[in-house]
């Protein structure tokens, strides 16, 4: 899909993109959702001459040489039922395979380098010892290049989660010093002394890109951009910590600094990525394939609505739920964002803890079922039946459990969400008797 003979390939000179910004930035998880968020702040904060990203790859190298041939820009398409809006993103301005931890270590001891970014997903911060020394994931290789930057004394600097995580800041807090203790007791000293982890809560619905949303580029912009990204309009940051070192002005681009930001996170995880979540399985089972087509189904909403009314009774009058409820049907309806929810459903066992147990814990501890919160433990259940069909970490605990007949397969899967839920037979049964919801609809309204 790259270069004819009428259309050039996207790069600075074609995009008449300015100079590239210096790296102070180091950015882990080159996927769709840096693009479209980090990077689209850092582009449209006021000093943002000052602060260029440098972007590594999780697991493949791809995405970091398709967009080091154009230079780090590509296209921000901004998709709404009312149509499509094209930008040039050039705040990368450099593009890394993930492998390549000399030039991570080579940036991280550099004093210029103020800030860490990530988006490795969810599942990512599950480290173990033998992360750090083998260099084979991204917090194992930040460890390591975090090292680089005590050895030549570059001085303080902010690690900031943006992944989909309860308490991201101290998630990571938590395994960057584990793994730094397995390098150098001394070390992890350090990193108390010099990194501040920052929290925040991000959203900004970003599916994966399509060769149609490729070709749609290249007709609408009169260039070749192998690496557009398309993103609802919509786009929210909060991040709450302090910047030792300095960073953009981001709230030029309307970012929200705040001290607590517990009731944010709560109301994003929950009410958000939950109903997506709900939506993901119970949609699945019923035979859709968006978010926005599962969404129309009157017993997905039904679920969706009763998880949403179960969780608004744990978040704070002041955060304006029924608003924030309605902008969602809204943003989940637009049918232009094809957000496919097999994307959504992995690692299923990761993101349920964070979406549906906290709500089921606050219900029960008030004396209610919490059947909303339970329903998309259920549906889950009920939809990952199919070995092929599971990405998730504990793959091989669900296989395991599904070999198991009736409320035994049950126990066994809640189990690996929460021992102590699996040991509490009201839970477990009610858990149980709401799969046959889903399960028995699944059979009459698939297509
Ligand atoms: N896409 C969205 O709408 C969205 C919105 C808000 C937050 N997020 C957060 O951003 C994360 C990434 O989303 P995305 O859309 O960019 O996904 P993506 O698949 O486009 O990119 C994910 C990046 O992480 C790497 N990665 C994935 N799994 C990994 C693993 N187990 N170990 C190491 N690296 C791994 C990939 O190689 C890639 O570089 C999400 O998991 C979520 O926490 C996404
Ligand atoms: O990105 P994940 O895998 O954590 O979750 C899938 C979606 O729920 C998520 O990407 C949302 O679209 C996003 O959080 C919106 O900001």
């Amino acid at each position: 899909m790259t270069g004819n003979a009428t259309r050039p390939r996207l790069n600075r000179v074609v995009a008449a993109a300015g100079p590239k910004a210096p790296v102070r930035i180091v950015h882990l998880g080159l996927g769709a959702f840096h693009r479209s968020h980090q990077a689209w702040y850092t582009q449209h904060a006021g000093d943002s001459a000052e602060w260029g990203i440098a972007a590594f790859t999780g697991r493949r190298p791809d995405a970091a040489q398709v967009l080091s041939e154009q230079d780090g820009v590509f296209t921000l398409v901004e998709r709404s039922d009312a149509g499509d809006t094209f930008e040039v993103i050039g705040s990368i301005v450099e593009a890394v395979d993930g492998n390549d931890v000399g030039r991570l270590a080579a940036l991280l001891a550099a004093p210029s380098t103020a800030i860490v970014t990530l988006t490795i997903t969810e599942a990512a911060y599950a480290t173990d010892a033998a992360d750090a020394e083998h260099s084979a994931t991204p917090l194992g290789r930040l460890a390591v290049a975090l090292a680089a930057r005590k050895e030549n004394g570059a001085g303080p600097l902010a690690i900031v989660s943006c992944d989909n995580l309860a308490h991201n800041g101290t998630v990571t807090r938590e395994a960057v010093l584990s793994l730094a203790d397995t390098l150098d007791p001394g070390f992890a000293d350090w990193v108390r002394a010099n990194v501040s982890f920052v929290s925040t809560s991000v959203d900004r619905i970003t599916p994966r890109t399509t060769g149609e949303d490729i070709a749609e580029v290249a007709v609408a912009c009169g260039y070749d951009d192998a690496a557009p990204v398309v993103a609802e309009p919509f786009r929210n940051w909060i991040l709450s910590g302090a910047f030792p070192t300095g960073r953009p002005r981001w709230e030029d681009a309307g970012a929200v600094f705040v001290e607590d930001l517990e009731p944010y996170e709560n109301r994003k995880l929950w009410l958000l990525n939950g109903a997506h979540s709900i939506l993901a399985y119970a949609g699945q089972l019923r035979g859709y394939a968006t978010v926005a087509e599962a969404l129309a189904d009157p017993l997905c909403r039904d679920a969706v609505e009763k998880f949403w009314d179960e969780a608004a009774r744990h978040l704070p009058d002041e955060l304006g739920v029924p608003e924030y409820r309605a902008a969602l049907v809204e943003r989940f309806s637009n049918s232009r964002i094809a957000h496919h929810l097999a994307q959504i459903a992995m690692d299923g066992t990761t993101k349920l803890r964070m979406r549906a147990l906290p709500v089921l814990a606050a219900e029960r501890a008030e004396g209610r079922p919490g059947d909303g919160a339970a329903g998309m433990i259920a549906a889950w259940m009920a939809q990952v039946t199919s070995p092929a069909d599971v990405k998730d970490p504990l793959a091989a605990g669900i296989a395991e459990a599904n070999t198991l007949d009736g409320d035994r397969r049950t126990r066994a899967l809640l189990e690996l969400l929460d021992p102590g839920l699996a040991a509490d037979p009201g839970v477990l049964a009610q858990v149980h008797r709401l799969q046959d919801r889903f399960t028995a609809s699944s059979t009459s309204a698939s297509r």
